[in-house]
């Protein structure tokens, strides 16, 4: 055979495999495709951010990997239409792995002149309440990365709208450096100030990286169907129609939410220490900083004081401590205060079981780890234990 003819042959018999084994490999990707879109509940999901990119560039890698972590989970988007800053990176990265997505503009946000490179579908509603609306109605949970003003306006808009009960969509901060701590404590202190309910906290969900965001969404989702997980080592408060009804232990619950059923919070019942420092003065006016640390853990039978009846469980538990070792430590001498250390730990320890046992928490343990006296008084008495020492080995 012409050894042009035998060449031809096996480039064909070459390219034939090739093909086979990009069909094959077409098979795999799509059956991969396949159970990685299984694993979301959520259809699409509506991004709010900076129309910047952010100082930091850890800011505009998130919005890569969230866009990235929507394509894996077979998740559409749906944002605010512009192909700028945090805004671009998310929505190219979606459009870039195959997913849909949808731009919802207005024709005042998006003039002629600008030429943003916009990807999948725009849709041009009337004004910036409208496109809101339909951002929302598009999607089934709510996320926001790190943004400006309008970042935050839409946030609290849809989080305000979950509180009305306008929706029952998750809602989810991703937390890039901490960008969103502050906001998280000013919603906490909100809370402590009763302006905010504790069921209406659990309105927002924060992450510090996508997929455990998109994770965490998932199982709020589970919840607003009906499901609740209850997680080893902790317990649920139920309530119905904003009325405490019952603790729910570890394992899987049915809380139908039209029936008015749901979870204002969960309550750990693991060990946790907090150490507290108290500066005092001795009997023989020594300025000293007694460090005690205290141990205690929610009691399950007193889960509903434990929920309800304290906002700050760890200052209540400070209080308590710094009340018994001001009213102790004043009445001994320096050397005393440390002869007498292990009384002092009992001493503020019945007093915080006493007083914590009321409130739903057992002290399991309370320690004296540090007397501290004042500087000059440590200097001094390094003076003097040097002066014995030296008194001694002169003597020897
Ligand atoms: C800043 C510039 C133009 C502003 N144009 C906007 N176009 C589209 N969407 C916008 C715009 N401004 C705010 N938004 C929405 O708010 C979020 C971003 O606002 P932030 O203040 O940057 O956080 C975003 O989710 C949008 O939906 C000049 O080019």
């Amino acid at each position: 055979m012409l050894p042009v003819v035998v060449g031809a042959r096996r480039l064909i018999a070459g390219l034939k495999r090739r093909m086979v084994m990009e069909e094959e490999k077409g098979k795999e990707a799509m059956a991969a495709n396949v159970e990685e879109e299984k694993k979301s509940r959520f259809r699409r999901i509506c991004v709010f951010c900076g129309t910047q990119p952010g100082k930091k560039i850890s800011y505009q890698e998130a919005a890569v990997e969230l866009g990235k972590e929507l394509v894996k989970s077979g998740i559409d988007l749906v944002y605010g239409g512009r192909s700028i800053g945090l805004m671009g990176l998310v929505s190219h990265a979606v459009h870039d792995g195959g997913r849909h997505v949808l731009g919802v503009t207005t024709r005042s946000l998006m003039p002629s002149e600008f030429t943003d490179q916009n990807v999948g579908e725009v849709r041009t509603v009337s004004d910036m309440h409208e496109r809101k609306a339909a951002m929302a109605r598009e999607a089934d949970a709510f996320i926001a990365l790190p943004g400006g003003y309008g970042t935050l306006e839409e946030l609290l808009e849809v989080i305000t709208w979950a509180q009305l009960g306008i929706h029952k969509k998750p809602v989810g901060l991703l937390n890039v450096d901490g960008f969103y701590d502050s906001l998280l404590l000013f919603i906490d202190m909100a809370v402590d100030e009763g302006f905010i309910s504790q069921a209406a906290r659990h309105i927002v969900i924060s992450a510090p990286s996508a997929k455990e965001l998109v994770k965490k969404l998932e199982k709020e989702m589970g919840q607003i169907f009906g499901c609740v997980q209850v997680d080893q080592s902790k317990v649920a408060i139920k309530e119905t129609f904003g009325k405490f009804d019952e603790v729910l232990n570890p394992g899987c619950h049915y809380l139908p939410w039209c029936l008015g059923k749901q979870i204002a919070g969960y309550l750990s019942l693991r060990v946790q220490q907090l150490d507290v420092c108290c500066e005092t003065k001795t009997m023989d006016n020594v300025f000293v900083t007694v460090v005690a640390s205290v141990q205690y853990h929610a009691i399950a039978d007193k889960a509903e004081d434990a929920f309800y009846r304290l906002s700050n469980t760890r200052s209540q538990i400070q209080s308590y401590v710094f009340d018994v070792i001001r009213a102790s430590v004043p009445k001994l001498d320096l050397d005393d205060v440390f002869d007498q250390k292990n009384g002092i730990a009992k001493a503020v320890e019945d007093e915080l079981d006493k007083a914590m046992s009321m409130y739903g928490y057992k002290i399991v343990q309370t320690l004296i780890v540090d007397i501290v006296p004042d500087d000059h008084v440590k200097k001094a008495m390094n003076e003097i234990n040097a002066g014995k020492c030296s008194l001694l080995s002169k003597l020897n």
